[in-house]
């Protein structure tokens, strides 16, 4: 487990902190993405988990032990915490098999062993074919496996990645989505990574920490969070299916007794069956509005807005809440005027 408590960092001749009380717990055999915009304070948290970077007060620790301050550049060292920078910091006069193999020299493996490691470690991460080959004919996105390889090499328990965005979302291709899923399911590790992008979360965590000005504003199980009401998360995963900020004209046309309603449906079965259920057994009418259906950790989010009528309205809205979804009424700032 790794745990971080009431991290705080104010950088050289900055004015506001880059952390400010950040707590956050990784479990083993998870994927726990730090999520913000740029400035929120990631990289620092990051530099501080892997301890290349001390904190102005706080504790980081794996499994209870304090995490020690980095010292030397000796590349390839052995490390509890692999941290894999944005920009490579490889052996480019080595090959590629030849960087998986150092943190196992400097180990003291023999030639049998370390030939073993490295031929598991190039199959992990999908680089077997890429064995000989020097690190100047390796796209980025390469070098980004590389150094997870590395890493593990290390000995490294928690993997720390900054800046995971092209090389997992959409535009990546997904080897290194693969290689961390991997990470996560078959060796259990811990894998913490910093993004701004909504789809590495999306397609990759099992828990967030939204960050903004260096403070947490919520943390925990990705989908339990979606399942809050008015969910900082949600607004941020669920973009695709956003609703549209004004309620205003989509009350025309429906009947006055109305209410707009926002619903998030979390698991294929909360998705396929609540509402068409809640119409069924409290006789309201819903009217589908506007929303969709988005795959997040696994498994399906919907996110609807919904009219609905009828005496049951009440009664079917207590029920959705009390199942495994959010639900809301609309503020309609055209009712309000
Ligand atoms: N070495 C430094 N010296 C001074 N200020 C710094 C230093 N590193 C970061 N900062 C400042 O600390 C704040 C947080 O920066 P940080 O790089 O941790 O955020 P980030 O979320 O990783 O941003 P990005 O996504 O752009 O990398 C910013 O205001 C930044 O300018």
């Amino acid at each position: 487990m790794l745990a971080v408590e009431n991290l705080c960092k104010t950088h050289p001749h900055r004015a506001e902190p880059a952390l400010d009380g950040v707590e956050l717990r990784a479990r083993p055999a998870t994927i726990c993405g730090v999520f913000g915009p740029a400035g929120s304070g990631k990289t620092s948290l990051l530099r501080c988990l892997a301890g290349l970077d001390v904190a102005d007060s706080g504790r980081v620790t794996v499994s209870g032990r304090p995490v020690a301050l980095r010292r030397g550049r000796r590349r390839g060292a052995r490390r509890p915490v692999g941290f894999v920078p944005e920009s490579d910091a490889l052996l480019h006069e080595c090959t590629v098999a030849g960087n998986i193999a150092r943190p196992f020299e400097l180990a003291g493996f023999d030639r049998v062993a370390r030939q073993v490691r490295v031929a598991e470690l190039l199959e992990l991460t999908g680089l077997r074919a890429e064995s000989h080959a020097s690190l100047f004919q390796l796209r980025p996105e390469q070098l980004r496996r590389l150094q997870v390889a590395q890493a593990l090499a290390a000995g490294a328990s928690v993997l720390v990645l900054d800046d995971v965005d092209e090389h997992v979302g959409s535009g990546g291709g997904g080897a290194l989505a693969t290689v961390l899923d991997r990470v996560r399911g078959e060796l259990g590790l811990t894998v913490v990574l910093a993004t701004d992008d909504s789809e590495v979360v999306r397609r990759l965590c099992d828990d967030v920490v939204v960050l903004d000005g260096g403070r947490v504003l919520e943390s925990g199980p990705v989908l339990e969070l979606l399942a809050r009401r008015r969910s900082r998360t949600a607004e941020l995963l669920l973009d695709p299916v956003a609703a549209p900020a004004v309620a205003g004209p989509l009350r025309a046309g429906l009947p006055g007794d109305a209410c707009l309603v926002d619903v998030v449906l979390v698991g294929y079965a909360a998705v396929g069956s609540l509402l068409p259920l809640a119409v069924s057994r409290f006789g309201i009418a819903m009217t589908y509005l506007s929303g969709g259906v988005v795959p997040v950790a696994g498994t399906l989010v919907g996110r609807f807005r919904v009219s609905i009528a009828g005496h049951g309205t009440g009664r079917a809205l207590d029920w959705l809440a009390s199942q495994r979804c959010a639900v809301w009424e609309v503020e309609d700032p055209t009712m309000a005027a």
